[in-house]
């Protein structure tokens, strides 16, 4: 039986000796409905596993309460926090965390004898889980003899033959690489529709989050900057940040009014028009808009703003960095093959929908710069 998360008003500061607590939660709500998938997507340093591990128990936090189901597990105001071992949650790390002196099968069975399971009972549980993890072929080898992503299928078929009502997994899948990746993400969905627990799942990775997430919590120095189903979160960004975040482009610009229902922007790489209805901007305030690499076409045009400095092969499609003269601003973009004729050296401007432009007050917050750039590359 799943249960529903409730995390309301959640803080966590750690003492530090040398210097002031570090805030790393700061006032958080969180819902995850009973059976549901709630990713938790941000940087590196947003919170993400210290809100996992306040679930777990792991981390005590220095205010807020933490309930599954009807089972309070930390309540700052009534003096409640249970143990760990008290909360009966699964927890799937990225280190699998496996017995290396157990044989698969003891490895899995471990929770049920530990919870002093008949022993009729123990081999058809186990068996049906390895089943449904696809290593039933591997009951008797150890944890060495599997590869990665096999050892955790075992880790997580270890959580799940404890039939947990909530799981929280802390980057799973980070360890390996980037096909198992893709595949065992979409086995855990499976699993979860199959199974139906409540999943609290911490990540960095969008495609392991779209994937997996029945809801969506993008996180900002320790705080929930938006909540939805991935499709909204994508398509509606509520911030530059989350837009950012998500891999979109955001470049600077000015805001010039509403036009034809349109908001046009005089930006960095020209005048921009978009269909969205900015709020919080005056006329010449500071604007920043984003656009996704999929979303900007270019034209060759003597007069634009933008350089092609560099221009990629990427399978069914090209990839490109553009960059305005004199200025740090660079845009990836990545469009397909048959859309593309300008060339690396080539002056151009940028063709966007409205409808793929968004613009918000402010500057440019660079959310998504940790991710990796497409490298220039000379013209060919
Ligand atoms: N034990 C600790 N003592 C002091 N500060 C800590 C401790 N653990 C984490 N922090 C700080 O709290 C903040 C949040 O850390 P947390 O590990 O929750 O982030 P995260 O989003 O999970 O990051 P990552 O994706 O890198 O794991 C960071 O600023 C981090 O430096």
């Amino acid at each position: 039986m799943s249960q529903p998360v409730r995390i309301r008003g959640l803080e966590v500061a750690y003492a530090a000796r040398k210097h002031d607590p570090v805030v790393a939660v700061n006032g958080v709500d969180i819902e995850i409905a009973s059976g549901a998938f709630g990713v938790l997507l941000g940087p590196s340093g947003c919170g993400k596993s210290t809100i996992l591990n306040t679930i777990a128990g792991l981390v005590t936090p220095t205010g807020g309460t933490i309930t599954v189901g009807d089972k309070v597990l930390y309540d700052k105001a009534r003096g409640v926090n249970l143990k760990p071992e008290d909360r009966q949650l699964g927890m799937v790390f990225q280190s699998y965390a496996l017995w290396p002196h157990m044989t698969v099968f003891d490895n899995v069975a471990f929770p049920l004898r530990r919870n002093k399971l008949p022993r009729a009972e123990i081999a058809p549980r186990v068996h049906e889980i390895l089943r449904l993890v696809r290593c039933q072929d591997y009951a008797k080898r150890y944890p060495h003899e599997l590869s990665g992503g096999q050892q955790q299928r075992i880790a997580l078929a270890r959580t799940l033959v404890g039939r947990p009502s909530v799981i929280l997994f802390d980057e799973p899948l980070s360890n390996l690489d980037a096909e198992l990746r893709l595949e065992l993400r979409d086995e855990l969905a499976l699993l979860h529709a199959e199974i139906g627990f409540t999943g609290v799942y911490v990540t960095h990775d969008q495609a392991e989050a779209y994937g997996l997430a029945d809801v969506l919590l993008v996180l900002r120095e320790g705080k929930v900057e938006q909540i939805g189903s991935p499709s909204e979160v994508y398509h509606q960004p509520g911030s530059e940040y989350v837009a950012s975040f998500l891999g979109a482009n955001s470049w600077a610009g000015s805001f010039v009014g509403v036009e034809n229902e349109y908001a046009l922007v005089e930006s960095e790489f020209g005048l921009i028009r978009s269909a969205g209805t900015p709020e919080g901007l005056s006329k010449g305030a500071d604007a920043v808009v984003t656009a996704y690499p999929e979303r900007i076409g270019l034209e060759r045009d003597p007069d634009g703003e933008g350089v092609v400095l560099s221009k990629r092969f990427a399978g069914a499609a090209v990839e490109l960095t553009v960059v305005r003269d004199g200025r740090d601003s660079q845009l990836r973009i990545r469009r397909a093959v048959q859309l593309v004729n300008v060339d690396p050296g080539d002056r151009v401007r940028l063709v966007i929908e409205p409808g793929d432009a968004r613009i918000y007050p402010g500057d440019p917050t660079h959310a998504g710069d940790h991710k990796i750039r497409p490298t220039a590359v000379t013209a060919a």
